[in-house]
C-alpha cells in the first residue's frame, strides 16, 4: 500500500480492532502514561484476515509542555519465527511425553560425567527431582561407588565411539540386586559436547527366570542333586583342567543294592524317599568342592577334584559305612538298612577323556556288585 494511502488513516483501517486486543491495550497505555512498551502483539490484518505476530516497541510522543501528543512505534513481523517456535514447543512436548512414559530409564551424560538429561523414571529411581540431577556430576547424584560402576561401561562408549549393549547390576534400597540391560550410544550434542545417550531396562525378573531355568536344566527334580547332563559337562571341564595342570582327580560310582526290592515291597513313593535320604547322606560325606550327581535311577557319581587315590578311598569308605537305615513301614515299624556298592578310580596319565575314567569307575562298580555288593571296589 503506498504511504499516501496510509497517512491520515487510523488503526481500524488496517487491523481488525475487535480482536486485536494487545494492540489496543498497548496503544491505550502509551497514550495515557508517557512510557515505552516492548512486547509481542498478535494483530489481525483486516485485508487478509490473517493473524500476524509482531515484536513491537512503542513510545509516547510528548510535547514541550509535557503533554502526550501521540506515539511512535516500530513493529517487526515475527509470525514465521513464532510458528517455528510453537512447532518446536509442540515437538518437545511430544518427545517429553514419549520419554517420560516409556518403560525405560533414559539419560544423557557427558564425558566429564555430568548428567545432561534424565527422564522422570530415572529421576524417580535416583530419588531426586529432574532439576537437581541435570548438570550435576554422577557421583553427586548416585554416590561414588555406583557412579564408578556405571562409568566403566560409559567410558567404553566414549572410547570406542560406538553403540554398545551391557548387562549391568545395581542394588536397590533394600540391598537386593537389580539387573539392567543397557544400550548406550555416543551422540554429538553440539560442536563442543560429545555425550552418551543411555536406555536401561530392568530385566531382574527375566534374569531370575533365566537362572531358574538354568538351575532346573542342571538339577535332578527328585533329589535336588546335579543331574547326569550337568555331571558330564562339568566332569569334562574338570578333567581337562586336571590334565592341563597335572592334577589328581578321583571318581566314585555308587549304586543302591537291591533297590528294586524296596520298590516292589513298599511302593515307589517309599523308594523315592529312600533316594532323597541317601542323597543327603552322601552329600554329608563329601567336600564342598566335590560334585555329586544322580546319574541314573538309583545310581550316583562323585567327582573329587585334586584328590589322590588314598584321599578318594577315604571318602568312598565314609559313604559306604554311613548308616542308611530307614523306616519303611510305619504300621509294623519295619526298618530296612540300605547298602551301597561303590566303584572307585583315579585319573591316570594315559587317560584321554573323562569318559575313559568313568567307564573304569562303572566297571569297578560292577566288580563291587559281582563280589557280593555292599563294598568298595578300587580299580
Ligand atoms: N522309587 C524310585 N525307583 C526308581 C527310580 N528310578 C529307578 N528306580 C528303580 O530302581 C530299580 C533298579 O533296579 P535294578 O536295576 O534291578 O537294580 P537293583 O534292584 O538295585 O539291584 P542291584 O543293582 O543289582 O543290586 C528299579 O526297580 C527302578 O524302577 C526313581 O526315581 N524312584
Amino acid at each position: 500500500m503506498p504511504t499516501e494511502d496510509i497517512i491520515g488513516k487510523d488503526d481500524s483501517h488496517f487491523f481488525d480492532l475487535d480482536i486485536s486486543e494487545q494492540l489496543k491495550i498497548n496503544d491505550q497505555k502509551i497514550l495515557n502514561e508517557n512510557t515505552l512498551i516492548s512486547s509481542e502483539e498478535e494483530n489481525f490484518i483486516k485485508s487478509t484476515g490473517e493473524l500476524t505476530t509482531f515484536h513491537t516497541v512503542k513510545k509516547s510522543l510528548v510535547s514541550d509542555d509535557g503533554k502526550i501528543v501521540g506515539m511512535c512505534g516500530i513493529s517487526t513481523d515475527i509470525t514465521k519465527q513464532k510458528k517455528l517456535e510453537n512447532l518446536v514447543k509442540e515437538q518437545n512436548k511430544l518427545l517429553d511425553a514419549v520419554l517420560n512414559n516409556v518403560d525405560a530409564y533414559i539419560y544423557m551424560k557427558d564425558e566429564q560425567r555430568h548428567f545432561r538429561y534424565v527422564n522422570d523414571k530415572t529421576a524417580k529411581m535416583f530419588g531426586k527431582p529432574v532439576e537437581k540431577i541435570i548438570g550435576k556430576l554422577d557421583a553427586d547424584v548416585i554416590g561414588h561407588e555406583l557412579a564408578d560402576h556405571f562409568w566403566k561401561s560409559d567410558k567404553q562408549v566414549f572410547e570406542t565411539n560406538e553403540k554398545q549393549v551391557f548387562e549391568e547390576i545395581a542394588h536397590d534400597d533394600d540391598g537386593k540386586i537389580q539387573h539392567y540391560l543397557s544400550t548406550k550410544m555416543p551422540y554429538q550434542l553440539d560442536e563442543n559436547s560429545q555425550v552418551l545417550i543411555g536406555f536401561s531396562t530392568d530385566v531382574t525378573e527375566l534374569y531370575q527366570l533365566k537362572e531358574e531355568f538354568k538351575k532346573q536344566a542342571n538339577t535332578d527334580a527328585l533329589t535336588g542333586l546335579y543331574n547326569r547332563r550337568y555331571f558330564f559337562n562339568h566332569a569334562e571341564k574338570e578333567f581337562s583342567r586336571a590334565k592341563r595342570h597335572g592334577l589328581n582327580m578321583g571318581v566314585i560310582s555308587i549304586d543302591i543294592d537291591f533297590f528294586k526290592n524296596i520298590n516292589d515291597k513298599y511302593g515307589h513313593p517309599v523308594g523315592d524317599k529312600v533316594l532323597i535320604e541317601i542323597s543327603k547322606n552322601i552329600l554329608l560325606s563329601i567336600r564342598q568342592e566335590d560334585i555329586l550327581a544322580r546319574v541314573g535311577g538309583e545310581e550316583f557319581a562323585v567327582i573329587l577334584p585334586e584328590s589322590t587315590l588314598e584321599e578318594a578311598k577315604k571318602v568312598a569308605q565314609r559313604i559306604s559305612i554311613t548308616e542308611n537305615t530307614f523306616l519303611m513301614n510305619a504300621q509294623n515299624k519295619e526298618y530296612v538298612d540300605i547298602k551301597l556298592s561303590i566303584g572307585l578310580v583315579s585319573k591316570r596319565i594315559e587317560d584321554e577323556s573323562f569318559d575313559e575314567l568313568f567307564i573304569r569307575a562303572d566297571n569297578a562298580l560292577y566288580q563291587a556288585k559281582k563280589q557280593g555288593r555292599n563294598r568298595v571296589y578300587i580299580a
